[in-house]
């Protein structure tokens, strides 16, 4: 089910329904974005036994990491089921549960583990949820999705650090280079569950303003295709397909930071103009250790190349602009020298 077409559902959808929504003029509307295939990356091959099988697929992940800074990763070790079953299980939470007992973890405090929240208003349209998943998965017991959603945050592990050690070796360092300086086994991992109206149910056609994710990098799976544009390294706004069970892959700020901008942190945002059914994403912030200290390593730091940003630690980075460590909130300007 995942990655298919949010346009092509069949739901009992009357006419009047997919008039644009009613909304005050934004600027997202005056973007033009191009439909066009974005990398795709094969994660089995990155590790192959055939040396030049190999070879070939780090020479793709590397031009992917360096122009795009984002690409859909397929053949990975997440089994289909289990990206199915955790969105399955996540519509019926939020189709069945009541505003009432959701709105229970509206609280925020910098300790939270969860919060959620509803955002209707010509800025943002979108209901989620956000968890600390990693180190430790922090889900309710109430939560019917806890299980299904608990094995897909589990197959994601493999992924991240097999991404972290390809990562590392297209760099040119120690396969455990980015494990070691960002502490990912000890790394704060935030997943947000993201649930977009259909676009008759919108304030405007903004799902989610346009942001970049701090972070080493974000993995992202959704249940029906569309609605996600990427700013390319090119300047030209991307309407990103993602095919079925894929998981698209964005590099997040502090790999920018580390790299001291040879990988960058791209722009994105969701539009739900097109949306005649709702539609969820699961993105997940594999981020630092919190009391890891993030700055540009020496050695992507030369005289043609100096240094552009500041060194903070992952938690008072997130803590910027009065924000706790869950909103996982991008403060790259900020790092930015
Ligand atoms: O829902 C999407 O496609 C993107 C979500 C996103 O960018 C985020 O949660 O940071
Ligand atoms: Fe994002």
């Amino acid at each position: 089910m995942a990655g298919r077409d949010a346009v092509l559902v069949q739901e009992p959808v009357k006419p009047s329904d997919i008039a644009p929504p009613h909304h005050l003029p934004n600027p997202l509307d005056s973007i033009v974005a191009v439909d066009e295939e974005i990398p795709i990356i094969d994660y089995a091959k990155l590790f192959s036994d055939d040396l030049d099988e190999r070879s070939r697929a780090l020479q793709h992940l590397s031009k992917a990491s360096e122009e795009y800074g984002f690409f859909n990763l397929v053949n990975h070790s997440v089994p289909d089921n289990v990206i199915e079953g955790a969105l399955k299980k996540i519509a019926d939470y939020f189709r069945e549960t009541e505003a009432e007992e959701k709105r229970k973890y509206l609280k925020k405090s910098s300790e939270d583990t969860m919060v959620y929240g509803l955002n209707s208003y010509a800025g943002e349209n979108r209901e989620f949820v956000k968890m600390v998943v990693y180190p430790e998965y922090h889900c309710p017991p109430e939560h019917c999705y806890r299980e299904a959603f608990g094995e897909y945050i589990k197959g994601l592990e493999e992924v991240k650090f097999g991404l972290a050690r390809a990562l590392s070796k297209i760099l040119g360092q120690e396969e455990t280079y980015i494990e070691d300086v960002f502490n990912l086994k000890r790394g704060y991992d935030v997943c947000a569950v993201n649930v977009y109206p259909p676009c008759f149910n919108a304030k405007s056609s903004i799902g989610l303003p346009t942001h970049t994710d701090p972070g080493f990098c974000v993995s992202l799976v959704q249940d029906v295709n569309g609605g996600l544009r990427v700013l390319s390294h090119q300047g030209k706004w991307i309407n990103v397909s993602i095919p079925p069970n894929a998981i698209l892959i964005q590099l997040g700020d502090h790999l920018e930071v580390l790299t001291n901008g040879k990988f960058r942190s791209h722009l994105h945002h969701v539009v739900v103009t097109k949306n005649k059914v709702q539609r969820i994403s699961l993105a997940t912030l594999h981020g630092p250790s919190l009391d890891t200290i993030v700055s540009p390593a020496p050695e992507f730091v030369d005289e043609h190349r100096p240094r552009g940003y500041r060194a903070m630690t992952y938690r008072e980075a997130l803590e910027t602009n009065d924000n706790n460590p869950i909103d996982v909130e991008t403060c790259l300007e900020q790092l930015r020298l």
